[in-house]
């Protein structure tokens, strides 16, 4: 990560925070674009009760969102009874930020005590067999931006966070995935997925000759964030659990006329947001339950 940040600005963060605060998140969650980063009725963010609300533009040393109708805070809470810190909205590659910034606030999540981050996003469904709406619970990832040496760890290590090299192989939790499994099938909630997910830097779309690389190369769903959120989030020992919404279908032929688009996004994600919010409810109340499991 670069030097911009030191592990003495994020800590200052973390106590400007907890100072506000009066109680300890075990669990942090980012809301991507389909959770309700967008808006405020029905979203996850709104269901937590004894919120401490920080717009980001507040919080010493955060970026500032810059996606238009994007909330833009960090919001303190308890869900189901339990503590958690909600990012309600995320920074993107796209946006203009760097790797490590996009990512920065999962330090500071773990500088207010986190053990377990769950990550979400919207992403297009690239596998056949998913349909728009599903969830796919991600089993591993393809960092491509990494192919080409962007990654949120590039430069100086600071082994207060974690060490300079880390394995990758079991960055997505497998007990995790195995109660958010029960929790979903318990809940009647239908058919979920497990896949791998990969992150292009956005803002467009991807092309129909892209796509069909993706496709041959493994990918499930693609998106254009979380990858540098794990690789952070690993390096600092947090046990990560993630999960796409589906929002569009990849088409890998010319002959389909339908175009992705930020609309539709928005719109199933809407659609699907007292799904996921009761899903994610019953998930950290089951995380808390048994201890808080996983790898640490
Ligand atoms: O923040 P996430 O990854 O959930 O959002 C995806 C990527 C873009 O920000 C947006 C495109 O519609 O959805
Ligand atoms: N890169 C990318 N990001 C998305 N976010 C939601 N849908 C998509 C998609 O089709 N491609």
């Amino acid at each position: 990560m670069s030097t911009e940040y030191t592990y003495e600005h994020l800590a200052e963060t973390a106590k400007y925070l907890l100072e506000r605060v009066p109680f300890r998140p075990k669990i942090g969650i980012i809301c991507g674009s389909g959770m309700g980063a967008y808006w405020n009725e029905g979203s996850l963010a709104e269901a937590l009760t004894d919120k401490v609300v920080f717009p980001y533009n507040q919080i010493p040393h955060f970026p500032e969102s810059t996606v238009e109708g994007h909330a833009g805070q960090l919001v303190f809470g308890y869900l189901m009874g339990v503590e958690v810190v909600c990012m309600k909205g995320r920074f993107h590659h796209y946006e203009g930020y760097p790797l490590w910034k996009c990512s920065m606030p999962v330090r500071v999540m773990k500088l207010v005590g986190i053990s377990h981050l769950i990550a979400t996003n919207a992403a297009g469904g690239l596998n056949p067999k998913y349909k728009v709406g599903d969830v796919m619970l991600v089993n591993d990832h393809i960092n491509l931006m990494g192919f080409s040496g962007n990654n949120p760890l590039h430069g100086p290590n600071d082994e207060r966070f974690g060490p300079r090299f880390l394995p990758m192989n079991r960055a997505y939790d497998k007990d995790l995935i195995e109660l958010a499994k029960k929790v979903w099938d318990d809940l009647k909630l239908g058919p979920i997925h497990e896949g791998v997910y990969t992150c292009l830097g956005g803002p467009n779309f991807e092309t129909v000759a892209e796509l069909k690389m993706l496709q041959m190369v493994g990918v499930d769903a693609v998106g254009m964030s979380t990858v540098h959120e794990v690789i952070t989030a690993r390096h600092c020992d947090l046990t990560v659990l993630a999960f796409s919404l589906i929002t569009n279908f990849c088409a890998t032929n010319y002959e389909n006329q339908s175009e992705a688009n930020h609309e539709e996004v928005m719109d199933v994600g809407k659609m699907r947001q007292d799904t996921l919010a009761t899903f994610v409810q019953n998930l950290v109340l089951r995380i808390k339950k048994l201890g808080y499991p996983g790898i640490k």
